[in-house]
This record gives structure tokens, sequence and C-alpha cells, in this order.
């Protein structure tokens, strides 16, 4: 699916966040990446979704649709959550009706407070979340990286997060995401990778939580 080989990155000359980094990833596969704030997992997430371009090292086998949730969703915009939802499916492909329809199932789900139809920046930390979720659903992305998704999210989001991402990673979709070490994972992982020191290990530890 996705393959980073002896990846690093340095911003502006400092002392490097990643070094040396090989992760694979599978389809199929649901893989955790753990560290401590500014170990650097947004940034290697940000590297595999191919917005930050690696200082070394080299990736392969990228797929072409990658869903990418930004650790903040912060779209200042007067745009219902169900008039941008339309319009990321339009760009991805779908047709007007297959794009509403999709955002309707997707916002649903996710029981988006206070409405599909309440303007984007007027939209609480959590409900921002959910769109930033449901637009890298619109179109079954190959990737799904989700970076901190599960924080600002309530518990009943939660559990639908947790059941997006196995049902993605059963539809052969390989699904990457990050948390802080501490906590414990909500879902099945297949791999896991710990990141300290921009150090990126892989950790042998299978693990299925609940919170
Ligand atoms: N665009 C940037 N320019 C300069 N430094 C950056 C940039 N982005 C990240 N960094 C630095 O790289 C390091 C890793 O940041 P990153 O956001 O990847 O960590 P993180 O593990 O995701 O942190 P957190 O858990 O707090 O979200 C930090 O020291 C951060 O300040």
């Amino acid at each position: 699916m996705v393959t980073l080989a002896g990846v690093g990155k340095q911003y502006n000359r400092e002392r490097p966040v990643l070094a040396d980094v090989d992760v694979t990833v599978r389809a199929g596969e649901v893989v955790a990446v753990v560290g401590g704030n500014g170990s650097g997992k947004s940034t290697l997430l940000r590297i595999m979704a191919g917005i930050t371009l690696p200082s070394q090292g080299i990736l392969t086998d990228v797929p072409e649709s990658i869903g990418y949730v930004p650790e903040r969703f912060s779209a200042n915009t007067r745009m219902s959550a169900h008039s941008y939802l339309r319009h990321m499916g339009r760009i991805r492909g779908l047709t007007t009706r297959q794009a509403t329809a999709r955002a309707d199932e997707l916002l649903e789900r996710l029981r988006l407070e206070p409405g599909p139809d309440f303007a984007i920046r007027d939209l609480s930390k959590g409900n921002a979340q959910k769109v930033a979720l449901a637009q890298s659903l619109m179109t079954r992305p190959e990737l799904l990286i989700l970076d901190e998704p599960w924080s600002g999210l309530d518990s009943s989001a939660h559990t639908t997060l947790s059941a997006i991402i196995a049902e993605t990673a059963e539809a052969g979709s390989a699904v990457v995401f990050t948390d802080h070490r501490e906590s414990v994972s909500r879902v099945e992982t297949s791999q896991r990778y710990e990141i300290e020191g921009g150090r990126v290990r892989k950790s042998l530890r299978r693990r299925q939580g609940h919170r």
C-alpha cells in the first residue's frame, strides 16, 4: 500500500524530527502510530499523505486515493457542512445526487450537531472534527490517514469512529492513525509504531482496547 524507506524530516535546519523511518502499511491493515507531544506523529502522517515532503528517504507504492483528517480542522467558512461535503464529493468524481446521499448518510451516522445546514465556522471543535472525518470518507480512500481522530469527539462518536475504521479496513483499505502513548487504542490494530527521539520503532504488542 505505502512504504517509507529511510525517511527523515528536518524543519529549518533544526534537529531532525524524524530519522531513518522505515514503515510499510499494507492493504486491510489498521496501523497505530503513538508518541508524546511533539514527537513527530503529525509530521509522519503528513509525509504519508503527501502534504509534507521528507528531507531524506523515499515513499513507494503510494495509493491514488488518500483520505486525510488533520489533528485540527479549522475551516473558516460560512458554507454549511452539507454543502461542503457535497462539494468535496463532486471534486472526487461523485454526481450531485451521489454526493448528496453520501453526505446525508455520513452526517447522520456521525450525528452532526446542530445539523447539516449549520455554518462550519460556527461548529464546536468535536462537530468540526466530524465534518473533517466525513470529507475523508466521501469516496472510499485506499489509504485513510487520521491524526488523533478521537480527540474532541464524544463517546458516541468514538464508537462510530471505531466502527468506521474497522469497516474501512475490512473493505480492503489501510487505515493509519495517531494517538498519545498513554492512550489506549480503541480499535484492534495490525501494527503499532512508537515514535521517540525522532526514531520510529515497531512495537510488537497488538492491542485491542476500550475506553
Ligand atoms: N511546519 C513546521 N515548521 C517547523 N517545525 C515544525 C513544523 N511542524 C512541526 N514542527 C515541529 O516538529 C516537531 C514534531 O511536531 P509534530 O506536530 O509532528 O508532533 P506530534 O507528535 O504530532 O505532536 P502533538 O502530539 O503535540 O500533536 C515539533 O517540535 C514541532 O514544533
